[in-house]
């Protein structure tokens, strides 16, 4: 089944995407551990984002999108090493590798160039700290040389920007409420006005009027900051909310890359699909929620070529021998990619099939 379109979806106006690239993520390779026992959590991945662009990510849990944001920005926990891949970050003093940085240059960057909102980081907040400190504290570190006064100033600032009255400086984290905290974690991320913002479920602990509240929060402030932003959830109904494009992700690789306008009306992997009736739209008619059927595979022993094809209801004998690759759809749509053999007129021929109706709509 089409997912039906939504009637509230934001359409990519000012989506950033024909701008020039903030971050080129190339053939990035993660493992976790070392020899036969590694897990591959990341697996050639390439992805790009624009300056102004908010970019989704999706897919299961497991599939590698913590792993992604968090190598890109040499944030990455042991056991996790990088194995390959370049990670081009274009600051003011032009491109450089982030994972070719020194130590010096990886702290000049973070939180200037490059922020993060990690899961959970509303539980973060220091409990014993009023909020306002934990801002001028933050300050502080990057902006040495500011008063007092300007730092204060600058937190009242931020605060006010995520909708929390300045007033509310010398609350305690426990004072309030759950997104009221999520969103001095957003403040705290803008402080130096990154460029890239990067955000890993950052409402996924929050209620869904919450949730809705501060997505819509994210794209007023991109609007009117110009930064950029990765928002990772594995709900690609609240992605379609927020994203100019979403990038779909399935055992350590991206499978699908479209608008997100595109990748909700005319899904073009089979796993893209199943993802969509996953979950109920936001907007617009109900329709059935299918799921998928089975689990994501075990990284660590990954089936021969398709590594969906043990879930996919058009696996045909070529996807267990041949991987594929990210390469243009079917229908030779402009702007999108699709990992699938099913959009390979060959293979389609040599199997005697057809595009199934279901991803050709
Ligand atoms: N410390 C670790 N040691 C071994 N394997 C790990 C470790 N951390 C993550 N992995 C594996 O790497 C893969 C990718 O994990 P990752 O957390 O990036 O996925 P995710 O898509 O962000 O999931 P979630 O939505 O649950 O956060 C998973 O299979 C996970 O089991």
């Amino acid at each position: 089944m089409t997912p039906t379109a939504p009637t509230g979806v934001r359409h990519p106006a000012s989506s950033g995407s024909q701008n020039p690239p903030v971050l080129e993520i190339r053939g990035l390779e993660v493992s976790y551990g070392y020899s036969d026992s590694a897990v591959r959590a990341l697996r050639g991945v390439d992805l790009t984002l624009h300056q102004g662009e908010v970019l989704g990510l999706a897919g299961e849990s497991g599939c590698g999108k913590s792993t992604l944001v968090y190598a890109a920005t040499r944030l990455l926990p042991p056991p996790g090493i990088i194995t390959g891949g370049e990670v081009i970050l274009h600051g003011d003093e032009g491109p450089v590798d982030v994972l070719r940085m020194s130590d010096a240059e990886l702290r000049a960057t973070r939180w200037q160039d490059t922020a993060i909102v990690f899961q959970g980081a509303m539980n973060s907040l220091n409990p014993v700290h009023r909020i306002g400190r934990q801002i001028t504290d933050a300050i502080k570190a990057h902006r040495p040389g500011w008063s007092r006064a300007r730092r204060d100033e600058r937190a009242r600032e931020l605060l006010e920007m995520v909708g929390i009255a300045a007033g509310r400086i010398t609350a305690y984290p426990h004072e309030l409420s759950g997104g009221m905290r999520q969103r001095v974690m957003i403040a705290m991320a803008l402080a130096l006005e990154p460029k890239v913002l990067i955000m890993d479920e950052p409402t996924t602990a929050l209620d869904v009027v919450m949730q809705r509240q501060i997505v819509e929060q994210i794209v007023d402030l991109r609007d009117r900051l110009g930064f950029s932003v990765v928002f990772i959830t594995h709900d690609v109904s609240l992605l379609v909310e927020i994203a100019d494009r979403i990038a779909i992700m399935y055992a350590g690789e991206i499978v699908e890359q479209a608008t997100a306008d595109e990748v909700y009306r005319h899904p073009r992997h089979p796993y893209s699909h199943g993802l969509l009736t996953s979950f109920p739209p936001l907007h617009g008619p109900r329709r059935e929620l299918q799921g998928i059927p089975g689990a994501p595979p075990d990284l660590q022993s990954l089936p021969s070529g398709c590594p969906f094809r043990v879930r996919c209801p058009h696996a045909m004998p070529s996807c267990a021998r041949v991987h594929p690759e990210l390469g243009p759809t079917a229908l030779g749509e402009e702007q999108r990619s699709v990992a699938c053999l099913l959009h390979d007129p060959q293979v389609r021929t040599a199997e005697g099939v057809e595009l199934p109706a279901s991803l050709a709509v």
